[in-house]
């Protein structure tokens, strides 16, 4: 528990050397620019307006920047309020209090740890504290959530089942806009939930460390609420840009499962988290994740309509996840690692 960054950095006038990412990994004092043409996406239209306009865009994004931003996505705004009201609680409790949490134990189901799920085996650490817990279904996994603050069930559970409507809602958009058939994001593919809630704890050299260095999510889908503080970048023809947080918006990351069932006709971003030194920073990340033995391949009727070759030999989910950790331990990020 005394590990976490929150329970020792408020002293610290820099940061300890493991800490400190290598020069070319690191965001050193360059400013970085903020995207300008940022794709945000007004679901809305998708029911009140012209649906088959709203696919598009959302292709279109997902094509060109492998992720966007939506508004008026049918998740109450009071009820993200009330759900980054909690979070923000949940780590202002007193170490006491959240210490039965902490686990290095990748297997726990609901657990706290800092860095990374790795964080006994990694170098160097990243700048973030991390609460995760598996939401779906939710009356089989709301028990072993945090119980203090004493709403956080019934709050995080809410909010749990629209963002995992929202994610749906937007895959049956890809899965038309595709021409895919009906039913395609099937439980194999979608059955898995996992949530992260991050904490990242103001830095007295953002300069020199990351919350979470450069990845792109390895799941299917990921819905992020970034709250008003900016910490999220994108890496934008070979330049990282920042995406700037926008009032009940979410960021919305396409996965390279999807990436991979598209033949890679979707991108999946590649981004990172910097920190800065001013104020603390809260996000809520939604994973849509295919469960572990579901086989994972190009679709055959993209392949064919496009008169291609499959770019990806078919694989089961689970082995793509161990792969990644094998080959690449120090580089991703894998907080979705332990699905
Ligand atoms: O906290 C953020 O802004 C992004 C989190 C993220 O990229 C991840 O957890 O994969
Ligand atoms: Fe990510």
């Amino acid at each position: 528990m005394e590990k976490m960054v929150s329970s020792w950095c408020n002293t610290l006038k820099s940061i300890p050397q493991d800490y400190v990412f290598p020069e070319d990994t690191r965001p050193g004092d360059q400013i970085v620019p903020i995207l300008k043409n940022c794709p945000m996406i007004d679901l809305e239209k998708a029911v009140s307006g012209d649906r088959n306009d709203v696919i598009r865009q959302v292709l279109q994004a997902s094509q060109d920047f492998g992720f966007f931003k939506v508004i008026n996505h049918g998740v109450g705004e009071d009820l993200i309020k009330d759900t980054i009201g909690m979070v923000k609680e949940f780590f202002n409790m007193t170490n006491e209090d959240k210490a039965s949490l902490y686990s290095l134990d990748s297997y726990k189901s609901c657990r706290m740890y800092t860095s990374s799920f790795k964080y006994d085996r990694e170098s160097i650490h990243q700048w973030r504290d991390v609460l995760i817990h598996f939401c779906h279904p939710l009356d089989e996994l709301v028990d072993t959530w945090p119980n203090n603050p004493f709403k956080y069930r019934d709050v995080v559970g809410k909010f749990s089942v629209e963002v995992r409507n929202l994610s749906l809602r937007i895959l049956e958009m890809i899965r038309e806009g595709l021409e895919l058939k009906p039913g395609y994001f099937r439980d194999e593919l979608t059955g898995v939930q996992l949530m992260t809630l991050n904490h990242y704890p103001p830095c007295p050299d953002p300069s020199l460390t990351l919350g979470i260095p450069k990845h792109s999510d390895r799941n299917i889908i990921t819905i992020l609420y970034q709250d008003n503080v900016c910490g999220f970048q994108v890496l934008k023809d070979g330049q990282w840009v920042g995406v700037e947080p926008f009032a009940n918006a979410f960021v919305v990351n396409i996965g390279q499962q999807l990436k991979i069932i598209s033949n890679g006709k979707l991108e999946s971003v590649e981004h990172r988290v910097v920190t800065n030194s001013k104020e603390p920073r809260y996000t809520i990340a939604s994973f849509i994740i295919p469960h572990g033995d579901t086989i994972i391949e190009p679709e055959k009727t993209l392949v064919e309509k496009d008169n291609c070759h499959p770019l990806y030999q078919p694989f089961q989910y689970k082995d793509f996840v161990r792969a990644l950790e094998e080959e690449h331990l120090c580089e991703i990020d894998a907080t979705h690692g332990s699905v």
